[in-house]
């Protein structure tokens, strides 16, 4: 099970949940990583913990003012990349464009969709990996695992029926192994989640906990 801990704009140390993160992968195995604000990318590298982008935006090089360009995440150290997360929904052809940038930068991808239709259409343009996420579960306190397992299982039929090379993930409202094993139970290959470490008292308990199950 891959844990990709996405910090979003929470008001917090991306350092020190990175060298964590990097410490608990280290010590047990588990593959961990962490997607900082993008001016926060090389920091967050430098510390070894595999790092990944928020989102890429969907340019060459050019005149794109306040872009995120995929060569600058990978210069930073990033080795993949979110995209369409449901706090930053783009486009179909945006995706696409997207998904294509991070090809030429040898980024990984997971696309994000709030249910198994989208992650259906997000499977179709082929990235590494789709991520189901249903926004009402986002923050909250209970795991979509144990919430909307349906959603989780049809999102893993979902995909199947268009690559079963996609990996397929879950998010929103994980913050235990116990959510962790629930998840991987219904078939998801790793988990996306951000308030249960990037608001937790004692982040590296709550990644312990995480990867104790695996
Ligand atoms: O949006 C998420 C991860 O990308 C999930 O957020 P929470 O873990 O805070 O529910």
């Amino acid at each position: 099970m891959f844990i990709l801990v996405n910090l979003k704009a929470y008001d917090c140390n991306p350092v020190s949940v990175a060298e964590t993160a990097a410490r608990v992968a280290d010590d047990t195995g588990a593959r961990i990583a962490v997607a900082p604000q993008a001016a926060r990318l090389g920091a967050v590298a430098e510390t070894g913990v595999e790092t990944w982008a928020q989102h890429v935006s969907p340019v060459d090089h050019g005149s794109h003012t306040g872009s995120t360009h995929t060569a600058a995440v990978e210069g930073a150290g990033a080795v993949g990349t979110l995209l369409n997360h449901s706090e930053n929904r783009l486009k179909l052809a945006d995706i696409d464009a997207s998904l294509d940038a991070a090809d030429a930068a040898s980024l990984e991808t997971v696309v994000c969709a709030n249910n198994p239709d989208q992650i259906a259409a997000a499977t179709a343009l082929a990235p590494d990996a789709v991520a189901v996420e249903p926004p009402a579960l986002i923050g909250g306190d209970e795991s979509v695992a144990t919430a909307d397992p349906e959603i989780v299982r049809d999102a893993v039929d979902a995909a199947a029926a268009v690559d079963d090379g996609v990996e397929v993930f879950c998010g929103a409202g994980i913050a235990t192994g116990e959510d962790v094993a629930a998840a991987r139970d219904l078939g998801a290959d790793g988990v996306l989640l951000a308030s249960g470490v990037a608001l937790a008292d004692d982040p590296e308990a709550v990644l312990r906990d995480l990867v104790d199950p695996l």
